[in-house]
């Protein structure tokens, strides 16, 4: 077995951004004309129990099957833009760079985790990021998005959903039975994230995710959640959902947390959008959260800060603690740490 995954169960997450034109910003020094899909997690979950996170979830058999291949253009990648070679020295995120052809897999990774990313917005969401199949969709601005809603008749779409739900194969049967395709092109490589070492979920379950960015031009699209895995959805802009976090209405995860701070230097969804068509051909970096525990509490240290570890331990294996007698306030003024006030955790 790859070692990699002794440790890591691959993921897929979306930033899922749609457009909110003329609507009144609720904050005058925030404003910002797109929201963000947020999904409450179920109380009883294993992991980040009732935390507000972005759709996703493991990757499954089903995203990396050769069937796909019959259904999405034979150009290379699928039509994906290819990522530039990173710089002498430095190397793609793993998840990103793994050769899945010598796993086994037909289809390239960077197809396969949009796949899963886009099936698991469906079943947590209802949300279908679709194209007409046979060729990359043209045009370089936000996504069309084609309305769940007018491609089948709800009750018929609430069957696929379940069918879906427990068989993730029957994705591809439902994009056949539509003549669409998973809208891969819709969707930017954005981050890549491991969940730190002490934050492991039930029976140590860690994951490596692939975070992207997806910008619809149209308003958010008819949203439900599933009532299983997911119990409420919230649109919110990057800043009222921050400040949603600090007054504990809501919980967010560090990971969540940092995008969210990202997002906030973009008010347009234009300028995100082609703001990350660029970033995203340099790939993305690996990052694993380490924990700092401080006298009154806890710091989640991040690749570029002071403190952050040399070499970190990925796997737990080394049983490395970080510890200091220092309060968390006095440890982000030495260090001029990237987040202005302390993590709950
Ligand atoms: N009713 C429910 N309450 C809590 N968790 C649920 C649930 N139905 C499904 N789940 C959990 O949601 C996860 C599936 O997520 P996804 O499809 O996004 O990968 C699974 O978690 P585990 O991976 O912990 O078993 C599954 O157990
Ligand atoms: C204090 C708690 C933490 O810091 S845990 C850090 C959690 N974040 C991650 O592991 C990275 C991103 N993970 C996710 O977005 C989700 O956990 C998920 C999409 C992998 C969830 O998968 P599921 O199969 O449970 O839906
Ligand atoms: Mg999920």
């Amino acid at each position: 077995m790859n070692p990699r995954l002794r440790h890591w169960r691959e993921a897929a997450s979306v930033l899922l951004a749609a457009g909110t034109p003329g609507r009144q910003s609720p904050s005058a020094l925030w404003p910002c004309d797109y929201e963000l899909l947020f999904l409450q997690r179920s109380s009883r979950s294993g992991f980040m129990p009732s935390a507000h996170v972005f759709p996703g979830g493991l990757v499954e058999a089903a995203d990396f099957s050769a069937e796909w291949l019959r259904l999405l253009p034979a150009a290379p990648r699928c039509g994906l833009g290819a990522v530039r070679p990173p710089p002498p020295g430095s190397s793609r995120a793993p998840l990103f760079a793994t050769n899945r052809q010598q796993l086994g897999s037909p289809l390239p990774g960077e197809v396969a985790f949009r796949i899963c990313a886009i099936r698991e917005t469906f079943e947590e969401a209802g949300i279908l990021l679709l194209a007409p199949g046979g060729r990359p969709r043209e045009g370089s601005g936000p996504a069309p998005s084609l309305p769940a809603e007018q491609l089948l008749p709800a009750a018929e779409l609430g069957e696929w959903r379940r069918r879906v739900q427990e068989d993730p194969a029957c994705f591809l049967q439902l994009c056949k039975h539509l003549g669409c395709v998973p809208d891969i092109w819709a969707l930017q490589e954005w981050s890549n994230w491991l969940t730190p070492v002490d934050r492991a979920g039930r029976g140590g379950r860690r994951y490596d995710t692939a975070f992207y960015l997806c910008c619809l031009e149209t308003r958010p699209p008819h949203t439900s959640q599933d009532d299983q895995e997911i119990t409420a959805f919230l649109w919110s802009s990057p800043p009222e959902a921050i400040e949603r976090f600090k007054s504990q209405e809501i919980w967010l995860a560090p990971p969540q947390f940092y995008e969210l701070c990202r997002l906030c230097n973009f008010s347009s969804l234009n300028d995100l959008h082609t703001f990350n068509s660029d970033r995203a051909l340099e790939g993305c970096e690996r990052w694993l959260p380490v924990t700092l525990t401080a006298a009154d509490g806890f710091i989640q240290l991040l690749p570029g800060d002071e403190l952050y570890p040399e070499d970190p331990d990925y796997t737990g294996e080394k049983k490395i603690t970080m510890s200091t007698d220092k309060m968390v306030e006095d440890l982000m003024k030495e260090d001029g740490s990237r987040f202005r006030s302390p993590l709950l955790l």
